[in-house]
């Protein structure tokens, strides 16, 4: 098993630290020295500022882990004469100035070109869109653009973090699509957590759009928002960290069981975190004939037949929990042969997990940190999954959203129906064939660029059938369509 777990880091990494040197009082050696002893190797040096007295640098420092970063930043500190201006570790400089940029199409080389792009040639083009709205589609980057839109409530299991620093999550969604399904899209983080606002925000917003991807929005208020915004748009809106949670959590379990050589609708699962994507993916287990789904919050158990104030809770109860189990997590997942965490970190303890039935399936799916960490859970379960790409078995919705949202802009869907997310879901099931199938390979690689394909085209069959794909048909069924609609030829 790889990964470090220790809650963000990847392994053998590089800092630089930037430091103040007072050339009187300390010489590099001293510092190289230092880093050395603290277990660091130092591999480049750079001066940022000098003077007669003082330098900056830059000192590029090889290191095992964040611990051992600390270790060497801390005995770099100690060191007299020295000042410690900032550390930058990879991931931080990878973030130097955002990760996505807007690039032209076309270069404007000349005057000519000025007066295509731009004023006048401009104007006759938006006057087509004015007398034919739809034209907006052929002549607009609406056809391949979606917004990621969050208000930072609830930034992977970090909670309400705030717009500003939910950025930093909405750009690497934004990348992904990109990357992987070639679907342009915009972060956009709002400072605003009032439900009415949003929905007037993003209704505002739409004409740009081809789609919207809510993102990190917490419930209850994201249920309302999304609802709202999929009846008065005529674009689509998903809310991601629901229902694409539950597409890949459905597509994991569908091959799970088949591993531990279970039924799934016999199976007694476990919830924990019944917030935007705990009760999505409920919705999707109950859809798929799981019965007995047993869902715990901070308060413990959900208990059917009990009054919640939460309408979406007072929902759970009515529809979960059969047996009407009482108490804490540690209580209601004796016997269970599923967890599923979709709340925060080390939620779930070992001496939960070996209350389990045999052969536990375990998804802990709180980002960054899960539920639990695979290096203790491993000895006890049979197979083990998280939402961090650096553990095998990465159930993260990164497997459904871009193939998705590609199929759902290529036939212009005007809303994401039931069957277009079951058909996602055994999409990405069926990339892992029964011969490559195992404890540790349930679910494909987001890297696998079968994914994206799959899902597109299930998603593409699955809009036509529920009614909701408003090109023609008969334009899904060249390959060539790609290059065709990029000419507008398929208005
Ligand atoms: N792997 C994935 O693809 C994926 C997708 C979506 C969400 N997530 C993760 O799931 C978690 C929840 O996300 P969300 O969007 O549903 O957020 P949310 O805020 O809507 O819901 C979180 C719920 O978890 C509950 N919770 C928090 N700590 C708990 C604890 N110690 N015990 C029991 N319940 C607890 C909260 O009370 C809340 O009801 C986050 O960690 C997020 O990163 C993972
Ligand atoms: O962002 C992710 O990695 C998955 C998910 O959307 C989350 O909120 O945790
Ligand atoms: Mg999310």
């Amino acid at each position: 098993m790889t990964g470090t777990g220790s809650g963000s880091g990847t392994g053998s990494t590089s800092i630089v630290i930037r430091i103040e040197m007072t050339k009187d009082l300390v010489t590099f050696g001293q510092i190289a020295t230092a880093i050395g002893d603290a277990g660091g190797d130092v591999v480049a040096i750079d001066v940022a500022q000098s003077s007669k007295a003082k330098t900056i640098r830059d000192i590029t420092v090889q290191v095992s882990d964040h611990q051992q970063s600390d270790h060497v930043v801390s005995a770099v500190s100690k060191l007299e004469g020295i000042q410690v201006i900032h550390v930058s570790d990879q991931t931080f400089l990878i973030h130097l100035g955002g990760k996505i940029e807007i690039m032209p199409k076309v270069p404007i080389k000349n005057r000519d070109d000025l007066s295509r792009v731009y004023t006048p040639g401009v104007a006759r083009v938006c006057m087509a869109i004015h007398e034919d709205p739809k034209k907006a589609y052929t002549l607009t980057i609406k056809r391949n653009t979606v917004a990621v839109v969050s208000d930072g409530s609830a930034v992977l299991g970090l909670g309400n973090i705030g717009p500003e620093a939910a950025m930093p999550v909405m750009e690497g969604k934004a990348m992904l699509f990109k990357q992987m399904a070639d679907v342009d899209a915009f972060p956009i983080c709002l400072d605003t957590q009032s439900t009415e606002e949003i929905i007037q925000i993003v209704k505002a917003l739409a004409p740009t759009f081809g789609g919207i991807n809510l993102e990190d929005i917490s419930s209850p208020r994201c249920f309302e928002i999304e609802q709202r915004l999929i009846e008065e748009l005529n674009i689509p809106v998903f809310h991601d960290d629901q229902h694409g949670t539950a597409v890949v959590l459905l597509a994991g379990l569908l091959n799970a069981v088949k591993v531990v050589g279970k039924e799934l609708n016999r199976c007694k699962v476990v919830v924990c975190g019944i917030g935007a994507a705990g009760i999505a993916c409920t919705k999707m287990l109950l859809a798929a004939g799981v019965v007995n789904i047993v869902g715990v919050d901070r308060e413990g158990a959900i208990v059917r037949g009990a009054s919640y104030s939460n309408s979406a809770w007072q929902w759970y109860a009515d529809h979960t929990n059969p047996e009407r189990l009482n108490g804490t997590l540690g209580d209601v997942i004796s016997g269970a042969d599923i967890f599923i965490g979709l709340s925060g970190p080390k939620v779930l303890g070992v001496e939960d997990v070996k209350k389990m039935a045999q052969d536990p399936i375990v998804f802990a799916m709180a980002n960054p940190t899960p539920e639990i960490s695979p290096e203790e859970a491993e000895p006890y379960v049979r197979v083990m999954a998280t939402g961090r790409s650096d553990y095998p078995n990465q159930i993260n919705n990164v497997l459904c959203f871009p193939g998705l949202f590609r199929g759902v802009l290529d036939c212009r869907a005007s809303r994401i129906t039931e069957e277009m997310k079951l058909a996602a879901a055994s999409a990405i099931a069926s990339v892992v064939s029964d011969e490559e199938l195992n404890e540790y390979y349930i679910i494909p690689s987001v890297f696998n660029q079968m994914v994206v394909e799959k899902v597109r085209e299930a998603v593409i069959s699955a809009a036509y059938q529920s009614g909701v794909a408003r090109r023609n048909k008969g334009w899904e069924v060249a390959k060539e369509v790609a290059v065709l609609s990029s000419s507008g030829e398929f208005a």
